[in-house]
């Protein structure tokens, strides 16, 4: 029964026939009636969403136990990195027909980010598909849709006994809802990630509400900015000079002043997206001790996101000169600070870039090339002089990653996985480049 309804799934999702069906509206009629008839990726896809691999405590063992088990059925080999104690990153591979070429780095994260259960319409690790074929799950968009589409797409192309130049290599990382640091981040510094020579890498990017599709070729800079103030303590009735609040309320207005700027900027140029600036919010406020007492120390952190043509020395001088412009003992640290940042050329000059938008063109998908606003695992890999696109294939779909009620549509996810069906042919025969000869 489900072997005669999946072939008739597999012609759907055939070459060139990809989701025939124009508008958004038509979803349902990519829907499954009942369990017996779902797509069998869609229900490999419900099943991984049912593993807690939720921050602060996921459960990774469940989630590697998955993967070797995709592996097995595959018949991909399966490697396990511990990069730190409990932390694995696993690595499936399809070796490539030509060894001498450097591969194709399919990355995802298995972790997701946490729950507040009491504002979802159905459990978040259920994996409940409602009668129109939304899968709601957290991790739906972010990311173990896209897991599972690089999984499937290498079963179907092997299924089809295709067989590439170039070695493909799928890495399942923990730790990049939390910034990647026991992930990714001690990742590409393994022998292990040498070993995989990846001359490019796809990761996560972003749904499109839209008709187009997101595509990230560079991102922001996270600098997570902790301002002290120390200045005169004493009576709550009294007025008392250079107190630390005064010192810390004129360095806030300073970078409040810069966020309005950045924000004017972005509002009157209808051709720079969000990335291209450098956002600004204050997160967080520190200090005191009692209404009557004025205190020694008031501190302020801040979540910068610094766009990627900026000057990070430049930048950081405006930091120390805003403190000194509020007076004396205001310093500065940091909680987190990216000085990295890399941009993936979209022009031809870049033959990854060529074969991805090629393909993009040929299935008439229209991309929106931007700089990610936020920080994923893709700066570590482009640090190292891997180029990456962040791309989640999941158009016709509000953004709804770390939102209540994450869901993504089966038909979109099924088109997910055409998708890279046509992606992966095109990068992993993508000629020897002159470093490669
Ligand atoms: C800077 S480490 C934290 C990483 C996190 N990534 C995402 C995608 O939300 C962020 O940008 O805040
Ligand atoms: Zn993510
Ligand atoms: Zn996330």
């Amino acid at each position: 029964m489900i072997g005669a309804l999946c072939g008739c799934w597999f012609r759907l999702g055939g070459a060139r026939q990809l989701f025939p069906l124009s508008p958004l509206t038509k979803h349902s009629a990519m829907t499954s009636k009942g369990p017996e008839e779902e797509h069998p990726s869609v229900t490999l896809f419900r099943q991984y969403l049912r593993i807690r691999t939720v921050q602060p405590k996921p459960d990774y063992g469940a989630a590697v136990a998955f993967l070797e088990e995709r592996a097995r059925q595959l018949g991909l080999s399966c490697q396990k990195v511990e990069v730190a104690p409990g932390y694995v990153v696993t690595v499936l591979t399809w070796p490539g027909t030509n060894p001498t070429l450097s591969s194709i780095l399919l990355n995802s994260h298995t972790d997701v980010v946490p729950v507040f259960k009491e504002y979802w319409s159905h459990d978040p690790f259920e994996a409940f598909k409602d009668s129109e074929g939304y899968i709601y799950a957290r991790g739906a968009q972010d990311m173990k849709c896209i897991s599972i589409q690089y999984l499937e797409a290498v079963r179907r192309l092997k299924v089809e006994g295709h067989q590439f130049p170039r070695t493909i290599h799928m890495t399942f990382v923990p730790d990049e809802e939390v910034g990647g640091h026991q992930g990714m981040e001690l990742f590409v510094q393994r022998p292990e990630f040498q070993v995989l020579r990846a001359g490019f890498a796809l990761d996560e990017g972003l749904a499109n509400p839209t008709d187009a599709f997101t595509v990230f070729y560079s991102e922001r800079s996270p600098w997570w900015v902790r301002i002290t103030s120390t200045g005169r303590p004493g009576h709550g009735s009294r007025f008392i000079e250079d107190t630390a609040a005064e010192k810390l309320h004129k360095v806030v207005s300073s970078i409040l002043a810069f966020r309005e700027k950045e924000w004017q900027r972005l509002q009157s140029n209808p051709h720079l997206k969000e990335g291209a600036v450098t956002s600004v919010n204050l997160t967080k406020l520190e200090g005191g001790v009692a209404y009557n007492v004025v205190p020694a120390t008031m501190s302020a952190s801040f979540d910068f996101r610094v766009a990627p043509d900026v000057d990070l020395k430049a930048f950081e001088e405006q930091l120390q000169s805003w403190c000194q412009a509020a007076g004396e003992g205001v310093t500065f640290e940091f909680g987190q600070k990216w000085t990295q940042p890399q941009v993936t050329p979209t022009d031809d000059s870049n033959p990854w870039w060529a074969a991805f938008s090629g393909v993009c063109k040929d299935l008439n998908l229209t991309l929106e090339p931007e700089i990610c606003p936020a920080a994923t695992d893709s700066r570590y890999l482009r640090a190292v002089g891997v180029p990456a696109l962040g791309f989640s294939p999941m158009n016709r779909t509000p953004v709804l990653l770390h939102d209540h009620d994450e869901r993504l549509h089966e038909a979109v996810f099924l088109r997910g996985v055409d998708i890279y069906t046509h992606l992966l042919p095109a990068l992993a025969s993508v000629p020897a480049l002159p470093s490669e000869s």
